[in-house]
């Protein structure tokens, strides 16, 4: 049954716009009307459109998770609290409506949007010709400053949070298993459910992101596109240059077991994969004590991966990458890239 504008809209309202901290006016009228509390706000826009993020067949609940994840994420990046969020939904025709499209892509939206205080204040809802995409905009407040990618100095250790690559894998396993050119993995069912988990439900690191940012961590971003390639918006930003050791990037036990040591699937997942909403920081090590203190308060492991080195105007590549010792050179590809 064909859905009409208003009645969606008025069914989003019901299902996904809660009452928020400091909302004034939320979903409903020409704009939304916020009030920041005098702290400085931060703001953010992702986009996800079928076939490129996500497969048109994604179960509505997950889509609802995980494109909240990823623009609280950026939020998290910054160091901010998240408050409001905005989602603009492009729509293909669906033959049984979105009636029950929206009620499961809410139950998704919410489970996270409850646990990170976040209420939908807005948005916009169109049809289109096209595939379905979602836009979000989010926003946060600080308290203090923010996490930048241009901040970060020589001698800083580089950390991550979580684990990387396991989002990647599950990935190839996802074109393989619909026939699609990709790499097949190697382990049991329940190793490749926990990678689906990691790709399907990412966790963005608030938590760990706001006391970074109160300890006096100043530089940050978080990997979507690949480890290699966010490193290098630090990098490229901050004008500065890094060592980087391959077998220090923390792996899933899941994801350790598909890999197997092969280094093909190192550089493959962990190193260039994306999809992963883990942090990227750069911090000196006189933090490190409180910085780890700070992550097993959060439950979350953060490994030192590598340090933030000089410039170098000889040196060819932004990253010294080192396995076992030995000096490796970069892989042509450093991560995803959209490609117009
Ligand atoms: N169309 C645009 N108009 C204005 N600013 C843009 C546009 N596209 C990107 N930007 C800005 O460029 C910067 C980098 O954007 P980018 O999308 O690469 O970062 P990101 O959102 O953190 O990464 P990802 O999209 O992989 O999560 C951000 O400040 C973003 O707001
Ligand atoms: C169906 C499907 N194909 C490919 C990918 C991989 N992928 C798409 S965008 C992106 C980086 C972040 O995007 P952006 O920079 O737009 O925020 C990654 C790793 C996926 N998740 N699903
Ligand atoms: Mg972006």
């Amino acid at each position: 049954m064909a859905n009409e504008e208003f009645a969606l809209i008025a069914q989003l309202q019901k299902d996904l716009g809660h009452v928020g901290k400091g909302v004034r006016l939320g979903i409903g009228d020409d704009a939304a009307w916020l009030d920041t509390e005098g702290r400085t706000l931060v703001s953010s826009m992702d986009t996800l459109v079928a076939g490129r993020h996500f497969f048109a067949d994604v179960h509505p609940a997950d889509l609802g998770w995980k494109a909240l994840a990823v623009n609280l994420s950026d939020l998290a990046a910054m160091g901010a609290i998240p408050r409001w969020c905005l989602l603009s939904l492009a729509l293909p025709p669906l033959a049984e409506g979105y009636g029950q499209w929206v009620q499961d892509f809410a139950a998704g939206w919410l489970a996270l949007a409850e646990r990170a205080d976040v209420a939908l204040v807005g948005g916009d809802t169109v049809a289109t010709d096209g595939p379905l995409t979602l836009s979000i905009t989010a926003l946060g407040v600080v308290e203090q400053g923010v996490m930048r990618r241009d901040a970060a100095s020589v001698g800083d250790l580089i950390w991550v949070t979580g684990t990387l690559g396991d989002a990647a894998a599950a990935l190839d396993r996802a074109f393989v298993s619909r026939g699609l050119p990709g790499w097949a993995l190697n382990c049991s069912e329940t190793c490749a459910q926990a990678l689906e988990n990691r790709r399907l439900r990412p966790q963005p690191r608030l938590d760990f992101a706001r006391a970074a940012v109160a300890a006096g961590v100043t530089c940050a971003l978080d990997c979507s596109d690949g480890f290699l390639a966010d490193l290098g918006h630090i990098l490229q930003a901050s004008g500065l240059r890094a060592r980087v050791d391959l077998e220090h990037l923390p792996l899933s036990s899941a994801l350790r077991e598909c890999i197997d040591s092969d280094l093909q699937r190192l550089l493959r997942w962990p190193l260039t994969g994306g999809d992963d909403y883990e942090l990227i920081f750069c911090a000196p090590p006189s933090l490190t004590g409180t910085l780890m203190a700070l992550a097993t308060n959060c439950a979350l492991p953060i490994t030192a991966v590598g340090e933030v080195l000089p410039a170098d105007p000889h040196a060819a590549e932004d990253v010294d990458l080192y396995w076992q010792g030995q000096s490796l050179s970069l892989p042509m590809n450093r991560g995803h890239q959209h490609v117009f």
